[in-house]
């Protein structure tokens, strides 16, 4: 069982304490100018594969010592141990954590309940690979005999989010026969828009929740049945176009999917972190069988990475310590994720989830409220459109914003030089948050434009750009499959170390319920165009509002 420590009251939490009071004022121009080798010693590599550059951090030896300590003394490697033997660290639900063991291609036995869960998970890999086979071949017909060309994913949350992000990522992948769609909101446009373009002949269905009893999720699947009957004709024809990804074979079947064609995943697999199970079913279908498991290997070699590298050259502790200096010692709100690759304009939605629906929890392993900052507000979108939105901000506002920027070495797109100029940018925009513009730089330029002295006087301040602004930098060599399952893995990785630090209960979502169970009360009250009293006044006034305007 694992101890439930407070982090403030660790002694490396007060030297942390101290040692921030002492360096607050530090620089990272400083910091540079005294030690010139500040890259050697503050970057960290992965394979060959992702290079963490993290020296553009305002921290220094010492920072990163009492950090190490900090973790040591939270007991991390206990945790990490009992997270990847199969121990019910989700406390608040009885359940093992195991998303690992879905992409553990060294096939070691995991222990749930005293009972080895690779076999089947492997039963359930080799299920989706028998399935892909059949699609991609053609040998899978539709009601009218016509070959499957239109995949659609109906879920939310984790049941989507994944899926989506992963298939957009690594779209230079995708199979040419198969197109792909994805549908979440419970907003009869999601839907309606996606099946405008789609032929029921020629389109398969995965209803993807882990409950299976998901509002939006269930709703969108009725109202794909529908539109598929309105065609058919016939319920037996369902079984060619439908497909359930799920825990919960019970409901299932009670929706009309044959449970042959049920992709089973288990309790131990969290929605945020379940598209390496059979959710994952729709990225198989669109990048092929083949690509998936590169993508579950790159994963499990993250996995090993995590495990066995010694802590100052680990790069998801790494990430998740300095994440914690930030986070609890400057009294930053936030962290953007910046990626520099368009296929991978979803990775800051994802670990929006992943992140915060981890660790938004005020309430610590104890049951007690915490009387420190946890998890941040995650956010962000692609380079550089970012950089001609809210760049802004982080330039020059006051806030601090630590920022990762993500970008491939190597493009799937070489296009005469967008990619230089699309790292030149990404270069440019850390060095630019560092080291910034001091005033005699911004003066002698404007007096070289020949401005008079009275002009450059007023418009110096506004253009000076104070730098010391923390970033990571995150060079892949090439966005594949399997440095992207790495990726994903080193994130998920930094979301548990930061988790065990806070000492809070990560793979929990209980937050995500009352809005839910509000929504049910509410519901019937919409069915009619009776007054509604028995809210307060807002909820009140919006509903019979909504009435009289529907
Ligand atoms: O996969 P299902 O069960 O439909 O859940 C979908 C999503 O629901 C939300 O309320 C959250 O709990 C998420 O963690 C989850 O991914």
């Amino acid at each position: 069982m694992l101890e439930k420590i407070n982090p403030t009251e660790t002694s490396a939490w007060q030297a942390l304490q101290a040692h921030y009071e002492a360096i607050k004022d530090t620089d990272l121009k400083a910091l540079f100018a005294v030690d010139p080798n500040r890259f050697d010693k503050f970057t960290a590599s992965f394979n060959d594969q992702i290079l963490l550059d993290y020296s553009k951090n305002l921290i220094t030896d010492e920072t990163l010592s009492q950090l190490f300590k900090l973790a040591e003394q939270c007991q991390l490697k206990q945790a990490t141990q009992a997270m990847f033997s199969g121990e019910k660290i989700n406390i608040t639900e009885d359940r093992a954590v195991l998303h690992t063991a879905l992409r553990n291609r060294s096939n070691t036995p995991i222990l749930v309940d005293g009972e080895d869960v690779m076999p089947k998970v492997n039963a359930v890999l080799a299920k989706m690979r028998a399935f892909c086979q059949k699609i991609h071949s053609g040998e899978w017909t539709g009601y009218t005999g016509k070959a499957i060309t239109s995949i659609v994913n109906i879920g939310i949350g984790g049941s989507d989010l994944g899926p989506v992000m992963i298939t957009e990522a690594l779209k230079p992948y995708k199979k040419a026969n198969i197109e792909s769609y994805f549908v979440s909101n419970v907003d009869g446009t999601h839907i309606a828009e996606t099946l405008k373009q789609l032929d029921p002949e020629t389109t398969l269905f995965l209803v993807a929740s882990k409950t299976f009893t998901t509002q939006e999720t269930m709703t969108n699947a009725h109202s794909a049945r529908d539109w598929f009957l309105q065609s058919a004709h016939d319920e037996a024809f369902v079984a060619k176009h439908f497909a359930a990804l799920s825990t919960n074979s019970t409901a299932v079947a009670a929706f009309g999917i044959d449970t042959d064609n049920m992709f089973e995943f288990w309790d131990w697999v969290g929605g945020r972190y379940s598209s390496w199970s059979a959710i994952g079913l729709s990225i198989a279908l669109n990048i092929g069988f083949d690509n998936f498991e590169e993508l579950l290997a790159g994963a499990h070699d993250m996995d090993q990475h995590f495990v066995n590298t010694p802590i100052e050259q680990n790069l998801p502790a790494l990430l998740g310590l300095i994440g914690i200096w930030y986070n609890n010692f400057f009294g930053a709100q936030t962290v953007a994720i910046l990626p520099y690759d368009q296929y991978m304009h979803r990775f800051p939605a994802y670990f929006q989830q992943g992140d915060m629906e981890s660790n938004g929890k005020y309430v610590d392993r104890n049951g007690n409220p915490v009387d420190y900052q946890t998890g941040p507000i995650i956010w962000g979108e692609p380079g550089t459109n970012g950089q001609h939105a809210f760049y802004q901000l982080i330039h020059q506002g006051t806030k601090m914003v630590p920022a990762d920027f993500i970008a491939p070495a190597k493009t799937h797109n070489p296009l005469s030089d967008h990619h230089e100029k699309l790292l030149s940018n990404f270069f440019a925009q850390t060095e630019a948050l560092a080291f910034g513009k001091d005033a005699d730089t911004v003066r002698s330029e404007f007096l070289a434009q020949g401005k008079s002295a009275e002009d450059v006087a007023q418009l110096v301040p506004f253009k000076v750009f104070e730098g010391n602004r923390p970033t990571n930098s995150i060079l892949l060599k090439k966005i594949t499959p399997r440095s992207l399952g790495a990726l994903i893995a080193m994130y998920e990785h930094k979301i548990f170390v930061q988790g065990v630090i806070w000492n809070i209960c990560t793979f929990d979502q209980w937050g995500v319920e009352l809005g839910k169970q509000l929504a049910n009360n509410i519901l019937p009250e919409l069915g009619d165009d009776a007054t509604v009293t028995g809210h307060d006044s807002s909820t009140n006034g919006l509903i019979n509002t909504f009435k009289k305007w529907r």
